[in-house]
């Protein structure tokens, strides 16, 4: 039977639907219209899009969710095969990739979905089964993997070894899974007995049981042979469910729970920014993401199905939120990166990219030491205003944290005393007016309410956002930049702030972004290299008095912060003593480039993902774990030097890492 689609499912990178599970299922909850979820489908099936609505209330909720679609109890598996996955798999034998995506809380019924049950098959089996069909057909071969991703790694659990996949990167940045097999599936039932015969939860490592995304790719190959490339793939995944960490009774450690939700979480960031058509997607947060990132990237398409239960529990209200999100990324997607942003919800990651590649004039706040204008020579007698509203948390989880971040607006702003301007591009005179405005602030979060105020002790579960998603610390300030000239142009344009340990993420996710391989951290020491070669270059010409940037001043009667500041190039941004010796001047700005060069190190270690943390000189897959652990207990392990003993380092062999890392730059 042939399904006519919506419209939308054949635009959407990401597809979202949800499935109801059965009160029946809970047998302590009973069902009462006051609790449970009701589902308006304005065209019936033929829906585009329904609203989901709980009768229990919960922080922050709102009257109704919109999703794609939603299936309910009385809809069978088999429906959504038809409507949902065949479409799907047609696209896989032309070529493409595709997924199947299961996401909820715990007890949802992800599981259930995939796997089915005696009486009902699940959506695993039969997709399977279809496909099996059509390779018959068509005289292609059905090769399966399956894997498991826990703790950052990825497993093959095609059979009991349980071997260790290296997720690479290759040319081009394809993604290469080394160690992952492949299983030529001849039947149903053989698949079955590879993909059911596994137990769900599995011990990996330890003691304790450990959950875990659990995922099969189904690759559609012109040849039985698994060493023979995939026309397509089809991948099926079953999420680890979501659950609050600070819950009492669970059997994992809040630890353990703040991992699987950080993945949960950089999973649904991708989502979202496919959605939303954002330029930057942050495929490299997590292992799990990285490796599936060519099967999300490009046409390819995904269906995420939000399991839900019946009666709402605040956690799978939580992911239902988010879910709404992502499925209205689509509607919110930018037509163009360098207009003003009008909606809340763009990611930041990419706001930070495409205003780095496409706006005439971006500003960075480094909440330590400085601002950084970014301009272009030709657009920059500029005047920026920025609203509040303009710069609402835009990455899908960065809102949450805004809401608080604006309640301690003043408390940021202190952070920000130190600020010095610099401008790489320009010599221009620049005036930065921060207003750190309490009101306006909580002015321009209120529409986010829905989503600040979603839990019920938001302090709290923003602290744990903060540290389960790395999220980005949106100041949402009102910012005002005026550069003095005779030629005055006034722009409104976006403003981004972002504290200094994120400048370097970030960093690293634009270089990703603009294709370039390279390592910040060494990028990052070659500017600092190139400032050392240009200063010994300036010790033999005359110098002239230059005006350096000076700190922020901040009067408080108004809650301003105005900052006066010469823009200049990072080789002139460093002053030259007038009137000391050429020696001690440059002894002078060695000492800099050295502090600055530790600085540069630490962030990284401070920032930088496991993969990037083993390019390292001296750090190991068991040292980057280590770090990476170390970041989930305090966000910035890493202060000092000496702070690297934590990690089993001596002295002597962090200094021997520094100057490998460093001498490095000048080869
Ligand atoms: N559609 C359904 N019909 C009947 N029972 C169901 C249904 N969906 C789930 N269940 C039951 O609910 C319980 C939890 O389901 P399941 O294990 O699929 O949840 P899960 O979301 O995969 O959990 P976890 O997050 O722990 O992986 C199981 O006992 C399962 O049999």
């Amino acid at each position: 039977m042939e399904t006519k689609l919506p419209m939308s499912h054949e635009r959407k990178a990401v597809r979202v639907v949800a499935r109801i599970k059965p009160s029946s299922a809970y047998p302590s909850a009973k069902s009462s219209a006051a609790t449970s979820v009701s589902v308006h489908k304005p065209n019936g099936d033929e829906s585009e899009t329904v609203s989901i609505s709980s009768g229990a209330q919960f922080a922050g909720s709102k009257d109704s969710y919109k999703l794609d679609y939603c299936y309910e109890e009385n809809e069978t598996t088999s429906l959504i095969l038809t409507k949902e996955i065949k479409p799907l798999i047609s696209t896989v034998f032309e070529g493409k990739d595709a997924n199947v995506i299961a996401h909820g809380a715990r007890c949802s019924g992800k599981t259930h979905l995939a796997q089915g049950s005696e009486k009902e098959p699940g959506l695993a089996a039969l997709t399977m089964g279809e496909m099996l069909s059509m390779a018959e057909e068509s005289g292609y071969s059905i090769l399966a993997s399956i894997y498991e991703v826990c703790h950052e790694t990825v497993y093959d659990i095609s059979d009991q070894e349980k071997r260790v996949v290296s997720v690479l990167e290759g040319a081009q940045g394809k993604i290469q899974l080394k160690g992952l097999s492949k299983v030529h599936v001849k039947s149903l039932s053989e698949f079955k007995e590879l993909y059911f015969g596994l137990k769900k939860t599995q011990k990996l490592t330890g003691d304790s049981p450990l959950r875990s995304h659990r995922g099969v790719m189904i690759h559609v190959t012109t040849s039985s042979n698994i060493n023979s490339g995939s026309i397509g793939r089809m991948n099926f995944l079953d999420m680890a469910g979501y659950e609050d960490s600070r819950k009492q009774n669970t059997d994992l450690a809040p630890l353990e729970i703040t991992r699987i939700n950080k993945s949960i979480y950089s999973l649904q960031n991708v989502m979202y920014a496919l959605n939303a058509n954002e330029s930057h997607v942050p495929y490299r947060e997590s292992k799990l993401t990285r490796m599936l990132k060519d099967c999300l990237q490009g046409s390819n398409e995904t269906l995420l199905i939000t399991c839900l239960p019946r009666e709402l529990s605040q956690d799978s209200f939580y992911m239902l939120n988010l879910a709404s999100r992502i499925c209205l990324g689509n509607n919110r997607a930018m037509a163009n990166a360098t207009k003003k942003s009008n909606g809340p919800l763009r990611s930041i990651s990419s706001s930070y990219v495409s205003q780095r590649r496409q706006t005439p004039l971006t500003v960075t706040v480094y909440s330590k030491q400085r601002t950084e204008l970014r301009g272009n020579a030709s657009e920059r007698k500029i005047k920026l205003k920025t609203s509040a509203s303009a710069i609402k948390g835009r990455k899908l989880f960065g809102e949450a944290n805004g809401s608080v971040k604006s309640k301690n607006n003043t408390k940021e702003m202190d952070s920000k005393d130190r600020m010095a301007m610099k401008k790489e591009t320009s010599t221009s005179k620049v005036v930065l007016n921060v207003e750190a405005s309490a009101s306006e602030e909580e002015n321009s979060v209120s529409t986010l309410s829905s989503f600040n105020n979603l839990q019920e002790t938001p302090r709290k579960h923003q602290e744990e956002f903060s540290e389960a998603i790395n999220c980005i610390d949106v100041i949402t300030c009102k910012a005002q930049i005026v550069e003095r000239d005779e030629n005055r142009l006034d722009i409104e344009e976006g403003l981004t702030l972002f504290n200094e340990g994120e400048n370097l993420d970030k960093e690293n996710t634009s270089l990703l972004a603009n294709e370039i391989t390279s390592p910040p951290l060494s990028l990052r020491l070659q500017e600092l290299s190139n400032n050392l070669k240009s200063i010994c270059n300036t010790l033999n010409q005359p110098s002239t008095p230059e005006k350096y940037p000076t700190p922020l001043t901040k009067y408080p009667e108004h809650g301003n912060i105005i900052a006066e500041a010469e823009l200049r190039t990072p080789e002139r941004s460093m002053p030259l003593n007038v009137g000391c010796s050429p020696w001690k001047t440059f002894s002078a700005h060695s000492s800099k480039l050295k502090n600055s060069a530790v600085g540069e190190y630490l962030k990284f270690l401070n920032t930088a993902d496991k993969e990037d943390l083993k390019k390292l000189k001296g750090i190991g897959e068991k040292r980057a774990t280590y770090i990476v652990d170390l970041r989930q207990e305090s966000p910035e392990p890493f202060k000092k030097l000496d702070d690297l003993k934590d990690i089993g380092l001596s002295e002597k062999q962090i200094k021997g890492l520094l100057r490998k890392e460093i001498g490095e730059i000048f080869n």
